[in-house]
C-alpha cells in the first residue's frame, strides 16, 4: 500500500466520523459558509502580487516535522504582506499536522484566496472547507476517478469556490478537464514515492489549455525556478517547505520575493 492509499484510507474514516457528528445541512448553517469566495484568477494577476501560493505545512510524510513552532496567524500574515497571491493551509491532521481551526484562523487575517489543502475523497469535505473559510479546494486526480473529479469540481462552483485540479503526468491531465476548473497544478513530487523533479512541470505545461490558470507545485526553492516556471508559461507556483523550514517563514517569503522582484 502506498502512503497515497494509506491517507485516502485513513480519509474516508474522517470524514465518516465527521459526518456523524455534523451534518452537511448543519455545516451550511455555519456562518462562515455564506460568504462570498475571494477570486483565485484575480488574485494571480493582480500587478502587486506575485502569483506565489504560500503554504503553512507544520509536517509532510516525506520530512515529518517541518516546523512546530510557528504561529499559523503570523505565518499567513507575512506571506500576505510580502505579496503572495493566495495562501493554503494543510488540515490534514495524522500526516500533516494540520486542522481545520487551523484554516479558519487563517481565514481571521487575511483577504486574499484561500486554499483547504487537503486530500479531498467526498463532497462534505468540501462543504466544510466553506464553512470553515476557504476560498479554494484542491482536488487530485490520483485519488479520484474522473466522474467524482466533474462532480466535485461542479459542486464546488455551486458555493462560489474556486478549484484546483493537481495532475502529475498527462494521462490525469487529459481524463480531467473540466469547465467547472479554474486552475491546474502539475505537481513535481511524485505521491507514491516522493521524488521530486521540475520535469514534471516542462513537460507539462504546453499541454494544459490556455484557459486554466497553471500552477507549478512542489520543491522551489529558489526565485531563478519561478523565473524560468514563468518563461515557460507558469502563472503560480505553490511553496511550502522552502519557507516552513526556516525559523521565520514571514522573514523567509519577504527575502524571497525581494531577489524575485531583482
Ligand atoms: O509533501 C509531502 O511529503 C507530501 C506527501 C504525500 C502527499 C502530499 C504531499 N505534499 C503535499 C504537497 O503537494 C505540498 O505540500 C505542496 O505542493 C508544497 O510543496 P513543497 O513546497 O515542496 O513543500
Amino acid at each position: 500500500m502506498t502512503i497515497l492509499d494509506k491517507i485516502v484510507q485513513k480519509k474516508k474514516q474522517e470524514v465518516a466520523e465527521a459526518k456523524s457528528k455534523v451534518s452537511l445541512t448543519e455545516l451550511q448553517q455555519y456562518p462562515l459558509f455564506g460568504r462570498a469566495c475571494y477570486s483565485l484568477k484575480d488574485s494571480i494577476f493582480h500587478p502587486t502580487r506575485t502569483g506565489i501560493i504560500a503554504e503553512f505545512k507544520r509536517a509532510s510524510p516525506s520530512k515529518g516535522l517541518i516546523n512546530g513552532t510557528s504561529s499559523v496567524q503570523d505565518v499567513v500574515k507575512g506571506y500576505q504582506n510580502a505579496g503572495a497571491s493566495a495562501i493554503s493551509v494543510l488540515t490534514d491532521p495524522d500526516f500533516f499536522k494540520g486542522s481545520l481551526a487551523d484554516l479558519t484562523a487563517a481565514r481571521e487575517v487575511l483577504d486574499i484566496p484561500l486554499l483547504r489543502k487537503e486530500f479531498i475523497v467526498d463532497i462534505y469535505q468540501i462543504a466544510e472547507a466553506k464553512a470553515y473559510g476557504a476560498d479554494i479546494i484542491l482536488l487530485i486526480a490520483a485519488c479520484l476517478p474522473h466522474q467524482e473529479v466533474k462532480e466535485f469540481s461542479e459542486y464546488a462552483k455551486s458555493l462560489g469556490l474556486n478549484v484546483l485540479l493537481e495532475v502529475h503526468n498527462e494521462e490525469e491531465l487529459q481524463a480531467n478537464i473540466f469547465d467547472s476548473i479554474d486552475a491546474i497544478g502539475v505537481n513535481n513530487r511524485n505521491l507514491k514515492d516522493f521524488s521530486v523533479s521540475l520535469e514534471h512541470s516542462y513537460d507539462l505545461v504546453n499541454k494544459i489549455p490556455k484557459r486554466f490558470i497553471k500552477v507549478s507545485e512542489s520543491g522551489i526553492s529558489n526565485p531563478e525556478t519561478i523565473k524560468d516556471l514563468k518563461e515557460r508559461g507558469f502563472n503560480s507556483f505553490l511553496i511550502g517547505e522552502n519557507f516552513m523550514k526556516t525559523d521565520n517563514p514571514a522573514q523567509a517569503i519577504k527575502e524571497f520575493v525581494t531577489e524575485l522582484k531583482v
